[in-house]
């Protein structure tokens, strides 16, 4: 659900073009919160790719990272972590105070990306995930030391276009990152998990799909639009003596949530371990 946002009048920057800014930028312009035209990328080497992207959102390709640096206030890291530290060095000589750095990187922290750029620049971290690609994400946001809480709240705006943004303490967003930005792997591995039960019921594949998969939409709706808790909605399927209790009781036999439990700890253990080797990678080469 994106929220009806006024629009950003500065221009954005994606340093990395893959999967991730894909999403982003897919939803930025359906959500039209900032032109096209105001939306640039680039990557490593494949002009293929940024030809791509520039053709399917008619965004545009920067001649070089310091044509994308001046034309841009925003610049949005993409590339995955061990990356962070080798595009902040490349976009360095480049950045004027007034840029601020948006890092949707797994593990790396604020602290992190600001010393390896050495300078007062703002630094935001966020957590969305691939859902933003339709306006759907579920994204975490923090700011570090030099982060005006005014500039916070511009990049939740824009992440708001893409759907629901939350501000919370950079301690807490290893969590967010374990939920929400790994999040909706799970929900497709339980999904392939229904599909296959299904199909060893002697259902087809193509009915499959399609009852579970509106089984599980039809369910997040219900949350979203009745505002109701998951227990109470639960309870109203649970017909005392009936078929779903009997299926409860074999999650509960193999205890579905102690399982989610550890699928959370070591989803933000691996993001926490992240963190610390992209730090050990500029202590080492300091
Ligand atoms: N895939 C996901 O579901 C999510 C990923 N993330 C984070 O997003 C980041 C990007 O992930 P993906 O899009 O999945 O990765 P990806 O591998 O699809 O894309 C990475 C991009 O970075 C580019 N790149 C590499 N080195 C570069 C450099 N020095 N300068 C400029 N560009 C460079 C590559 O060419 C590629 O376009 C990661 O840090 C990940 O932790 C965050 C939320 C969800
Ligand atoms: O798996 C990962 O590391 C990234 C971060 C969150 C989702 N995908």
């Amino acid at each position: 659900m994106p929220h009806r946002i006024e629009k950003i009048e500065d221009s954005i920057f994606f340093v990395g073009a893959g999967a991730m800014a894909e999403a982003i930028i897919k939803g930025l312009v359906y959500s039209r919160i900032i032109p096209s035209k105001h939306i640039y990328v680039t990557n490593k080497n494949s002009r293929h790719r940024l030809l791509e992207l520039k053709d399917d959102y008619e965004i545009k390709i920067p001649d070089s990272l310091e044509d994308g640096c001046k034309k841009s206030r925003y610049i949005l890291l993409a590339v995955k972590p061990w990356t962070v530290k080798a595009a902040c060095e490349n976009l360095k000589p480049f950045l004027t105070k007034e840029h601020v750095i948006i890092s949707i990187a797994a593990g790396v922290t604020t602290t992190v990306i600001e010393q390896i750029l050495g300078s007062s620049n703002e630094v935001i971290r966020t957590m969305p995930n691939t859902s933003s690609a339709i306006c759907e994400s579920a994204t975490g946001i923090c700011g570090g030391k030099y982060a005006k809480n005014e500039t916070i709240l511009t990049v939740k705006r824009i992440f708001e276009t893409v759907g629901e943004a939350v501000v919370v303490k950079e301690s807490q967003i290893d969590a967010v990152t374990a939920l929400c930005g790994s999040g909706p792997a799970y929900i497709y591995y339980l999904i392939e998990g229904l599909e296959k039960a299904g199909i060893n019921q002697g259902l087809n594949e193509e009915d499959v799909r399609k009852l579970v998969v509106q089984t599980v939409y039809g369910a997040a709706k219900m949350l979203v639009e009745l505002h109701a808790e998951p227990a109470i909605l639960r309870k109203q399927v649970t017909t005392p003596n009936g078929t779903t209790e009997a299926g409860l009781k074999t999650l509960e036999k193999y205890d579905l949530h102690e399982i989610i439990e550890k699928t959370i700890e070591s989803a933000r253990e691996r993001a926490k371990e992240i963190g610390k080797e992209t730090e050990k990678e500029i202590w080492n080469t300091k």
